[in-house]
């Protein structure tokens, strides 16, 4: 399976388990999000959503490119982009708290991932980076909107973008990007410590506090926004720069 779901005390922790392409987004995992995000619609029990990566060295690294490097054009391009950034979307506006723990390297839509949650729980080994910039592409999931949207300073969100390169975790937390950095003991002990205090308050309280920001998305047309982000990168996508990166990265791979 490309995906595992686990449910245990309230706590629904989805994993891509994809560790032999380090946790790359193929339209199963697609799939098995739009899944676990019904679930958490459907059923009140469900405190917190957590998206965490299978292993050690990777939380996920973004689209698959054995797959999604056969699309060519804008409009086919716009299929896949839209239909992640829907999803992205559905996850960024749960009424529950959303976690990514970050267990390993975020990159590209990795990175998109993660920002589109709550929180974000770093492993000091880990790396994350928007490097779409390398692929002459821009974010395409919504997550350079949601990067403008979280609340760091304008000056450090845009140049995590421009630099398209991954940050270390230390320089994750200073920026703003990182909740925390964990440092010893599992993933799973870390977040169980960052939870435990949030775990004693009222499910109906996070869900009210969520909902003054998503007011305010719903106000400010935040959908409309990250549909322009998918109409520009698949734009992008199209171009010459974008399929040449590409296919050196394919042909490094199979060295
Ligand atoms: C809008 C989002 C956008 C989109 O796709 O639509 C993107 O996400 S664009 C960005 C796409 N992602 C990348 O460009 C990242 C590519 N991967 C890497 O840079 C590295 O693999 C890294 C840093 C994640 C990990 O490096 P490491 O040295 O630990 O591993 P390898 O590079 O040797 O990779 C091992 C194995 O996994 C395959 N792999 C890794 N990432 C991907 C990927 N994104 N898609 C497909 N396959 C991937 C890699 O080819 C190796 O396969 P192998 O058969 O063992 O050679």
């Amino acid at each position: 399976m490309a995906y595992l779901i686990d449910k245990k005390e309230g706590i629904l922790t989805f994993t891509i388990n994809r560790e032999e392409k380090r946790n790359a987004v193929n339209d199963e995992v697609m799939d098995g999000l739009k899944e676990v995000i019904t679930y958490v619609k459907d059923h009140n029990d469900v405190r917190f959503l957590v998206i965490t990566g299978a292993g050690e060295k990777s939380f996920c690294s973004g689209g698959d490119l054995s797959v999604f490097h056969a699309l060519e054009t804008e409009e086919q391009a716009f299929g896949m982009l839209s239909k992640m950034a829907g999803i992205l979307y559905d996850l960024a506006t749960l009424p529950v708290p959303t976690i990514a723990l970050i267990n390993g390297t975020a990159v590209g839509g990795g990175c998109e991932i993660a920002t589109a949650c709550d929180f974000r729980l770093v492993a000091s080994h880990a790396k994350a980076g928007f490097i779409q910039g390398t692929l002459a592409i821009t974010s395409g999931w919504g997550g350079g909107t949601y990067l403008f949207e979280r609340g760091l300073r304008h000056d450090r969100a845009l140049k995590m973008l421009v630099d398209a390169k991954p940050y270390d975790a230390q320089t994750l937390y200073e920026i703003g990007w990182a909740m925390r950095v964990y440092f010893e003991g599992t993933k799973e002990e870390a977040l169980n410590d960052f939870i435990e205090h949030m775990s004693k308050i009222h499910p109906s309280v996070h869900q009210a506090y969520k909902e003054i920001e998503l007011r305010k998305w719903r106000e400010s047309n935040m959908y409309e926004r990250v549909m322009e982000e998918v109409r520009t990168c698949a734009k992008l996508w199209e171009s010459e720069a974008h399929h040449k990166a590409v296919n050196s990265f394919l042909t490094k791979a199979k060295k």
